[in-house]
């Protein structure tokens, strides 16, 4: 049973950094349930604004819908009420339906709906399509527009209209005009947050265009640099963003960008190089080679960021 209404939630997550969690699988590919249930507690330890669960960086794409509903109780169990947590909907809009209950059903307390798979979409479609997951759930639903599920600011605005528990925009697109329409149109109807990949390297300027939060894919393994970088946003604080952005974040987007899919394997690859090993990732990703982690490693120590205490627990 959910413990926030809609506009609470959405009030308490456009506050805080909002943590995006990996889903650790054991040597044989299965959901690694009590590795998880501690990343979660790791994670929830240094204080976020939510954690949404089976989401991109959690591989939810990769998971069974029962798997993802599986992710959803553990994450609501071992995050003990400190930060709400969120499910995630994903697929064709009858499974993402089912998602979406379930991940209620399970206690989260809102839903992020990933795009649909494969085809092509537009306006009407795509409006239906969200229509039946916010239908589907009292809890909030945050739309994520990405790859073949880009909103147009009327669309948003017609799904807000519908449903009050449409509560927020997640943009891993990064286009500047529909943003501004998007922001312009649906003002404080909504709250922005950015998911571009690595989203810290977007994050001062798209808080210039109303995106007050970003999913943190490197909070993962970073999670004090993570939140220090957050709080340079926050404060307009240029030359701070600027000096981590060079001494961490775009050297680590030389190393993200050797292969396709590393924006999500390179979290599982920090968590390795700070010895926080949660096993690697499903296919189709592929994970980083051991030169990569060497790498990453390297640049963690150099930058001076590595955790204070990254030991797992078991
Ligand atoms: O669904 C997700 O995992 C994302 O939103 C993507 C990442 O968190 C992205 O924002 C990043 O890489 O920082």
């Amino acid at each position: 049973m959910a413990t926030y209404s809609p506009s609470e939630l959405a009030a308490t997550l456009k506050e805080g950094l909002l943590s995006f969690p990996v889903t650790p699988f054991t040597a044989d590919g299965e959901v690694d349930d009590a590795r998880y249930a501690e990343h979660i507690a790791w994670q929830t330890s240094f204080g976020i604004g939510g954690l949404f669960a089976a989401g991109g960086t959690g591989e939810g794409f990769s998971l069974t819908p029962a798997e993802s509903a599986r992710v959803v109780a553990l994450a609501v169990e071992a995050a003990e009420g400190a930060t709400p947590v969120l499910g995630s909907a994903s697929g064709n809009t009858a499974q993402a339906v089912e998602n979406a209950r379930a991940a209620e059903a399970a206690g989260a307390e809102g839903v992020l709906l990933l795009p649909p798979y494969l085809t092509d979409c537009d306006q009407d479609g795509l409006l239906e399509h969200a229509s039946a997951v916010c239908a589907a759930t009292s809890v909030g639903v945050i739309v994520y527009n990405r790859a073949n599920a880009v909103y147009s600011a009327r669309t948003v605005a017609r799904l807000a209209d519908r449903h009050p528990n449409f509560i927020g925009f997640k943009d891993a697109l990064g286009d500047i005009e529909q943003l501004t329409r998007v922001v312009a149109t649906n003002g404080d109807r909504l709250f922005y947050l950015g998911g571009l990949p690595t989203a810290e390297t977007f994050a001062l300027p798209l808080l210039q265009l109303g995106m007050s939060t970003y999913s943190s894919a490197m909070y993962n393994f970073v999670p004090e640099f993570a939140l220090e970088f957050y709080r340079d946003v926050r404060k307009l604080d240029g030359a701070a963003v600027t000096e981590k952005l060079t001494r961490f974040v775009l050297p680590y987007l030389d190393i993200r960008d050797r292969a396709k899919g590393y924006g999500v394997s390179i979290v599982k690859g920090g968590l390795r190089a700070v010895d926080r090993d949660l096993g690697g990732v499903r296919p189709p990703l592929q994970d980083l080679t051991a030169r990569d982690v060497d790498d990453l490693r390297a640049l963690v120590d150099a930058a001076g960021i590595r955790p204070a205490d990254a030991t797992l627990a078991r």
